[in-house]
């Protein structure tokens, strides 16, 4: 092991890339960041203009991966796990205004960003669980797109249960059958009776009792895994090489949830990506806009809305930023977490507020702007937006900043996955590609649990255990 991680709560083991990736949630409940960020020179980023993306991504998560073994699969595995993207460029950029792109990041299988990471996710850990003649059951907490991506990228593994908890009547149609409707003995959708973050509080609780976690081998797909984030590191020098840099920087825009997405851009800049603003776009659950304006942190109830999958209180990732605004000051970090878990809230220092600021710009967008940035974007650039990239094109709308500087939107999701709130904002109702309605039209398959801890360590335990009978 010759790169390390430590939690950012300071009292897990030091780890490498692959523990990190199998262990997912840091044992004290922390979240793994590397030891260092390694950077790459001005050469190398203009290099990767026009460069093969499965490239790039080598060149960009190499230096983190300490393993062996993992080095030299890395290649092969970048080849097979985007093999199944329906576009050559795997993320391309459409032009959608003077000097604004999307960044189309849902030509995967299930239609979301999510795949970018997962499809390459699903193939290291199935390579580093071979190595060490090991399996493991992942259990994940989706708003709606992780878990249709985790359940398609690990659906023919051997090694790997997945449970996927979501909150059940939350979460699209679209999105619900590409988690219900995968006939593969190894994959399980879980309706549980609340909202996506009681659903990631349960997966951490189930991460934090460690006799559970370790009769199980318990395994995290969410982007508290850090191998996810890295993953998403990738395209944000796509983008930007193929827009100039390193010569010229770019802005980013970010619709926002678990902040694991705009954290990679936020690594990406760390690497040495000149990256002007990197924008947090929030709906109407828009914690994280307003710890940016007031520097408190305060969780204040989820209202559902045309963005589901962003319909979160406790963003994950949050937790990696706090730590290096603090100074990587793991005390201070742990008296934040516990507040959060007593009183729901806590405030951040000024240097940690100031040094988010100089790094961050946040904007919130409500239901009808959504609607009417839809509509527009429609009628005026002929480009068809889901709701969360809608969001973000709003919030980027009123940024002011250099109007040089490119701005480049992450298209997180294919609008194809929420035609109705599509339709009712635009008139027209996007269909999903063909290759993908087929793939949704057998028999759904789920189970509903209730909100409660124990009643969901025994359905995994359960279903785990004839699992494994099964397999042996
Ligand atoms: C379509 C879509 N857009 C945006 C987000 C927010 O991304 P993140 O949670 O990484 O902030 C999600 C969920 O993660 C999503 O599914
Ligand atoms: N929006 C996400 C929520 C989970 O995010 P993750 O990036 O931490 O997996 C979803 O669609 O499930």
């Amino acid at each position: 092991m010759t790169f390390s991680y430590l939690s950012t709560r300071g009292e897990a083991p030091v780890l490498g890339f692959a523990d990190v990736m199998l262990a997912g949630l840091a044992r004290d409940g922390g979240l793994y960041v590397p030891q260092s960020w390694p950077a790459l020179d001005a050469a190398t980023i203009a290099g990767f203009a026009g460069a093969p993306y499965q490239d790039v991504a080598e060149r960009v998560m190499l230096p983190y991966i300490g393993d062996q073994f993992l080095k030299e699969a890395l290649p092969g595995l970048l080849a097979e796990a985007y093999a199944g993207f329906s576009h050559p460029a795997l993320a391309p950029l459409v032009q959608i205004a003077p000097n604004t792109f999307v960044l189309e990041l849902f030509h995967g299988p299930t239609l979301a960003f999510k795949d970018v990471a997962m499809q390459l996710l699903a193939k290291l850990m199935d390579k580093a669980l071979a190595e060490r003649g090991a399996r493991a059951t992942i259990v994940a907490a989706t708003s709606g797109d992780t878990g249709g991506a985790a359940i398609d990228a690990f659906k023919n593994s051997e090694r790997v249960d997945v449970f996927v908890l979501f909150p059940h009547g939350r979460v699209s149609d679209v999105q619900r059958r590409q988690m219900t409707t995968v006939d593969a003995p190894n994959v399980h959708a879980v309706a549980v009776e609340g909202d996506f973050d009681d659903c990631q509080a349960l997966v951490k609780a189930m991460f934090n009792d460690h006799r559970f976690r370790d009769r199980l081998a318990l395994g995290a797909v969410n982007s508290i895994n850090w191998a996810r984030i890295l993953a998403q590191v990738v395209y944000y020098f796509t983008a930007a090489a193929a827009l100039g840099a390193p010569h010229r920087p770019v802005s980013f825009t970010v619709p926002t949830g678990n902040f694991g997405d705009i954290l990679a851009g936020w690594v990406a800049k760390k690497m040495g990506l000149p990256v002007e603003r990197l924008v947090v776009a929030t709906n109407s659950n828009d914690i994280l806009a307003r710890t940016l304006e007031t520097g408190r942190y305060e969780m204040r109830g989820v209202a559902p809305t045309s963005s589901p999958s962003m319909d979160i209180q406790i963003s994950s990732n949050f937790e990696r930023l706090l730590f290096e605004a603090e100074g990587r000051d793991t005390e201070s970090l742990r008296r934040h977490m516990a507040s959060l878990a007593q009183s729901k809230a806590f405030t951040l220092g000024t240097g940690a507020l100031t040094h988010i600021r100089s790094e961050f710009d946040a904007g919130r967008t409500g239901e009808a702007q959504v609607a009417e940035t839809i509509a527009r974007v429609r009628r005026e650039a002929g480009y068809m937006l889901d709701p969360h990239t809608a969001v973000a094109v709003s919030v980027a709308e009123r940024q002011a900043g250099d109007p040089s500087v490119p701005m480049v939107v992450l298209g997180t999701a294919h609008p194809a996955k929420f035609p109705d709130a599509v339709e009712a904002a635009c008139g027209e109702r996007p269909a999903l590609p063909p290759a993908v309605a087929d793939r949704l039209s057998g028999p759904e398959r789920m189970d509903v649990v209730s909100n409660d801890l124990g009643a969901i360590q025994a359905f995994v335990s359960a279903r785990a255990r004839a699992a494994r009978e099964n397999a042996a």
